[in-house]
């Protein structure tokens, strides 16, 4: 196949894409959301944008689009555009901490002169022009004059809905109480960039630390980067953590992906769910609203525990008052308190840790369970390329559909993401799964993998286990 011709199958690929695309919308009577228009998650030119055939859809057109890119370009240019995203990430942290989509949100579709989004918070007006105009090529912001800038859709996702003078008064709590993906794009742009910066030294000295992150802050290997963050001088890395995590699960919940995946409504009346790990408490309040006979019990370090009593004194008082909710200091290393439970629950915790550690966490909740006890882990799972063995592609759920080609076969680019988790958990000392890894860890702590939910429209699974 010659490269011309495999561009023409890619522009062929992205055309039934978007001819896919537009004969919903035209279906709906509406129009794809634009670029050039801030973001609202509540239009119905974005809510059909959750809908099926429109994400397959915009998976092959992302995934075509950046192969052609890759296949059309020279191979300098493509390896060198890669370095793009180290001073994009700083330039969106800054902007982010400096309030400017809030200042652009107030000043509305007319813009503002960069003199004037710099004057509350006094930088260098003719740097945030340059950085905001690197933004702006790569469809972040737009210039509509020469240094006037406006929001776009892709900005206007980073707003923290508060009015920018609040943000300005209250620097302390400018993240507090925010859905969007600010608080990531701040902790994105600070630890795990200043991380990927070490990743190289760590990897040539495998006899010293192994985790990026501990070496980028000079955290002392004998300590976790948790207990670290929870030292009183890192207060505000911790917030900054909690919050991005915590959005990161209210988006989840906007999608009602919870629901999705493990049946819950199989766990018995007055049955007893364990939060493992729970930060905020969320996850588990969102199934405890659905299903209100549940006995909640969460665990996490003490100080994230006074949060997620906040949040469920705020969101779920009743649970509160009818004493269905406990809130349990626990150390998930330590030999596991709730004998027996129905099930264990752990978000996104497994993926903090190396497979040694993952195996000790769920040793102590196998230790601890009776033999009808779920244990469900919501995790990404990293796709393998090469075709599963038969013993993988035997569990339940297992089997994901490929790209047709001449995409890669677990969609490249539109993928991608994934990947990066991957390398941004092994800066914190953890990794993103396999199922072959899964199967492999599950197995050495005592529990048999049985069942692997997808959730439609997102890359992380719910990944059932069962006592062996
Ligand atoms: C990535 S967060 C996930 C929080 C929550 N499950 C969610 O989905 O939003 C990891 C959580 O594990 C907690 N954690 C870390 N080490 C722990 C330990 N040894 N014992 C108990 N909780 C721990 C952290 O405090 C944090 O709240």
């Amino acid at each position: 196949m010659t490269s011309v011709s495999t561009l023409r199958l890619l522009v062929n690929l992205m055309s039934e894409a978007v001819d896919t695309i537009e004969g919903v919308y035209a279906t709906a009577d509406t129009t794809p959301p634009s670029l050039n228009t801030p973001w609202n998650p509540k239009a119905p030119s974005e809510e059909l944008g959750q809908n099926p055939i429109v994400m397959e859809a915009k998976t092959k057109l992302v995934a075509a689009a950046a192969q052609l890119v890759a296949t059309a370009r020279n191979p300098i240019s493509s390896i060198l555009s890669i370095s793009d995203g180290v001073p994009l990430l700083a330039c969106l942290r800054t902007v982010s901490e400096l309030n400017v989509v809030e200042i652009l949100r107030e000043a509305g579709p007319q813009g503002l002169h960069v003199n004037e989004i710099a004057s509350p918070s006094k930088v260098d007006p003719d740097l945030l022009a340059r950085m905001l105009r690197f933004l702006a090529t790569n469809h972040i912001f737009c210039e509509i004059a020469p240094d006037v800038f406006v929001n776009n859709r892709i900005s206007s996702s980073l707003d923290k809905g508060k009015p920018s003078a609040v943000l300005f008064n209250k620097p302390e709590e400018r993240l507090a109480g925010t859905a969007t993906a600010a608080a990531l794009v701040e902790m994105l742009g600070d630890e795990v960039l200043k991380s990927f910066a070490v990743l190289t030294e760590a990897v040539l000295d495998p006899n010293g630390e192994q985790s990026p992150m501990k070496r980028a802050l000079g955290v002392n290997s004998s300590e976790s980067l948790f207990n670290w963050m929870m030292r009183p001088e890192n207060k505000n890395r911790a917030n900054r953590f909690n919050i991005a995590i915590h959005g990161d699960s209210q988006r989840e919940q906007a999608l009602g992906a919870i629901f999705k995946g493990f049946d819950w409504s199989q766990l018995p009346s007055g049955g007893i769910l364990v939060d493992v790990g729970c930060g905020m408490g969320s996850n588990s309040l969102t199934i405890a609203k659905k299903y209100p006979t549940l006995r909640i019990v969460n665990q996490d370090f003490g100080p994230v525990l006074q949060k997620a009593k906040i949040h469920w004194q705020e969101n779920f008082p009743e649970h509160i008052e009818k004493n269905l909710v406990e809130f349990q200091a626990h150390d998930f290393f330590l030999p596991q308190p709730m004998k027996g439970t129905d099930a264990f629950l752990l978000r996104h915790i497994t993926h903090d840790w190396s497979d040694e550690k993952m195996v000790q966490i769920l040793q102590r909740l196998c230790e601890a369970s009776k033999l009808t006890t779920h244990l469900v882990l919501i995790e990404h799972i990293v796709p393998s390329v090469a075709e599963e063995p038969a013993s993988i592609k035997a569990i339940p759920g297992a089997t994901r559909s490929t790209a047709p080609a001449p995409l890669l076969p677990n969609f490249g680019a539109a993928s991608s993401a994934i990947y990066f988790r991957d390398m941004m958990m092994h800066n914190f000392g953890g990794k993103e799964r396999t199922i072959a890894n899964f199967v492999n860890v599950l197995e050495k702590a005592g529990w048999k993998l049985v069942r692997i939910h997808r959730i439609p429209g997102m890359e992380q699974c719910h990944i059932v286990g069962v006592p062996a």
